[in-house]
């Protein structure tokens, strides 16, 4: 679980994030959904350490970040995974070395436990057999799940995706979205992925916080987000196709 309490961030002037509270949830996927520049990216990177807040508190499983002792925060860097929005993966390694990097920078496991445990997740992922292939001798939604394996060989407690489906069709983009959310489940991480993909709404939006100007603006789940009458948030969803033709069936279901 991670708890954000009164966040506030700015740059030169520029208030971006405005006194956010947020509890995201352990075992759950957690989308962060929001216009464009509405401060997503801002808001993940201060979870990852990467912005320092101006104001506010967030707590990882508890214990608020500003007691970490620097052992502490070496520590916490161990336990999150990041999933980046084209993947990221080293294009001059081969796939098993790709996973087996954050193995290489975080444990001190000699080569043939390394080399259990990517297997191990590669073939939850369905790569089993690929480990010599370079990136560029695999399919995009195959790159994908690669860097999943990465994300979570050091088994982490917090996993962070930044739009984990850009760049795919929506077929292998659904396929994503649910490997991330059955190995949220099976590893119970606190899943935060930040998405404009409605579709992923649809399907894995356990739980969304839409910000608008740097505030939270709704929260709910993707059932209740089809029933509330809150203009930020209906303005948003149903600038999207998929979002009208949802709400018409069920419309018509009524
Ligand atoms: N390092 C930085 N220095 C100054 N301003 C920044 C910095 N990072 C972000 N901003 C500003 O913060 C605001 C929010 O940016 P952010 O990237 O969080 O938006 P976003 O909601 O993630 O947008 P998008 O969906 O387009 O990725 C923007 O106005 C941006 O210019």
């Amino acid at each position: 679980m991670i708890e954000v309490k009164n966040l506030y961030k700015s740059f030169g002037g520029q208030d971006v994030l405005k006194g956010i509270d947020y509890v995201f949830e352990r075992g759950k996927t957690n989308l962060i959904i929001g216009e464009s520049g509405s401060g997503k990216s801002v808001f993940l990177k201060c979870m990852l350490g990467l912005f320092k807040p101006d104001k506010g508190t967030i707590e990882y499983d508890g214990k608020p970040y500003t007691t970490f002792s620097e052992e502490e925060q070496r520590e916490l860097r161990t336990e999150i995974g990041m999933l980046f929005q084209g993947g990221a993966l080293f294009d001059s390694m081969t796939v098993e070395e790709n996973v087996m990097f954050p193995l290489k920078m975080f444990t001190n496991q000699r080569r043939k436990e390394m080399l259990k445990r990517v297997h191990e997740v590669l073939e939850r992922v369905n790569l089993t057999g690929n480990d010599h292939k370079m990136p560029s001798e695999i399919s995009g939604g195959m790159q994908k799940r690669v860097a999943i394996a990465r994300a979570l060989v050091n088994k982490p407690k917090y996993l962070f995706c930044d739009e984990p489906n850009s760049g795919l069709d929506p077929k292998t983009a659904t396929v994503i979205d649910n490997l991330i959310q059955e190995l949220t489940h099976e590893n119970d991480i606190t899943t935060v992925l930040i998405t404009h993909d409605m579709n992923s709404v649809l399907e894995i939006g356990e739980r969304i916080a839409f910000l608008k100007d740097g505030v939270l603006a709704w929260k709910g789940t993707k059932d209740e987000i089809f029933k509330t009458d809150d203009e930020a948030v209906t303005d948003f969803v149903y600038s999207s196709d998929l979002f009208q033709q949802v709400r018409a069936a069920q419309n018509n279901d009524d």
